[in-house]
């Protein structure tokens, strides 16, 4: 049993999965409740967009916040953590409830609520790198182009269609791939080096390994190594290979091609010669200029 997570403010998002979360919620919370005592536990449910990140923000006396949800709820619970003092910031663990559930996969939590308890319950903190972009933080992804136009067509997609899974994230990208293989020309700067001009296809910046719901696009990412991982992709690209690199990185074997260029570092400086569509753990972003900088061991999660 893990005795470092004292009181536990459970936050989560009834509407994650397609409204999944709710009956999510009820598990987890009496999970938890039977294994560590009633009043051990704050069950806090999510009105709408931003709610979780004011939650977070506001939480006082819990030593452990758990966000149950997708993507999107840790990034906002992510958010809301990020702004309090270190030394009065609580640890992070997670129960994904969602479609992507990406950040769950990098921290090795299961997608299923009794073993996620589970987990939590054997689980000790790690410290964990927390990106930042523009002034906001991500846990998992940050990515302008092609990648990110299917990772928010997939999302409208789920909330028309109540579908979710990998399935629905392959009927995007081959609806992208065909109509939207835009090249962006970009200014890059890692660190205080050289600026770097090309042009992109697909441009991601990682925290983990993992984005569109389970796609390593930088196999190499570690959230603990201080660093960011950027993936770029060069025209020019047919759909039929752009869709062989999206296959390949399902197992992560699309760096081996060529037109895939690979860097690590602990600051990126990237502006587009127009704005692109840009998600950031799986939500949308808009800019034309982009600063993103690691801030190294910023959280503790449980994993
Ligand atoms: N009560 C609510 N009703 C509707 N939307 C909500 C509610 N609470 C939070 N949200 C919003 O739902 C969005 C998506 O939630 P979440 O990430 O938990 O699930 P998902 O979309 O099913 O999963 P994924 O992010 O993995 O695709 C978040 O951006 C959040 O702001």
């Amino acid at each position: 049993m893990n005795s470092s997570l004292g009181h536990i403010l459970l936050i989560a998002n009834p509407a994650a999965q397609s409204g999944a979360g709710a009956a999510a919620a009820d598990k987890a919370a009496a999970n938890l409740r039977a294994a560590l005592g009633e009043d051990a536990v704050t069950v806090v449910r999510t009105a709408g967009p931003r709610h979780a990140c004011a939650i977070a923000e506001g939480a006082r006396g819990a030593q452990t916040v758990v966000a149950l949800g997708g993507d999107g709820l840790i990034h906002e619970v992510v958010n809301g953590l990020m702004t309090r003092p270190a030394g009065d910031r609580p640890q992070l663990g997670v129960i994904p409830v969602g479609s992507g559930n990406d950040y769950a996969r990098t921290l090795g939590v299961p997608a299923k609520v009794d073993r996620a308890c589970g987990l939590l319950l054997s689980a000790s903190p790690q410290p964990a790198d927390i990106g930042c972009v523009n002034g906001s933080f991500f846990a998992e992804t940050l990515s302008f182009g092609l990648d990110a136009a299917i990772a928010l067509d997939t999302m409208e997609r789920r909330k028309r269609t109540g579908r979710h899974g990998a399935a629905l994230y392959m009927a995007s990208g081959f609806d992208q791939l065909f109509h939207h293989l835009d090249q962006r020309e970009y200014r890059l700067q890692l660190d205080d080096g050289p600026v770097m001009e090309g042009k992109s296809i697909t441009f991601a910046v990682q925290m983990g390994p993992y984005y569109g719901g389970g796609f390593r696009i930088c196999p190499d990412a570690r959230l603990d190594d201080g660093l960011l991982d950027v993936c770029i992709s060069h025209p020019p690209i047919t759909p039929a290979g752009a869709a062989a690199i999206f296959l390949m990185a399902k197992g992560g074997n699309h760096t081996r091609l060529g037109r895939m260029e690979l860097h690590q570092a602990p600051k990126v400086h990237v502006e587009f010669d127009e704005m692109p569509t840009a998600q950031v753990d799986g939500e949308r972003i808009e800019a034309r200029t982009f600063d993103v900088e690691v801030l190294p061991a910023a959280l503790r999660v449980l994993r």
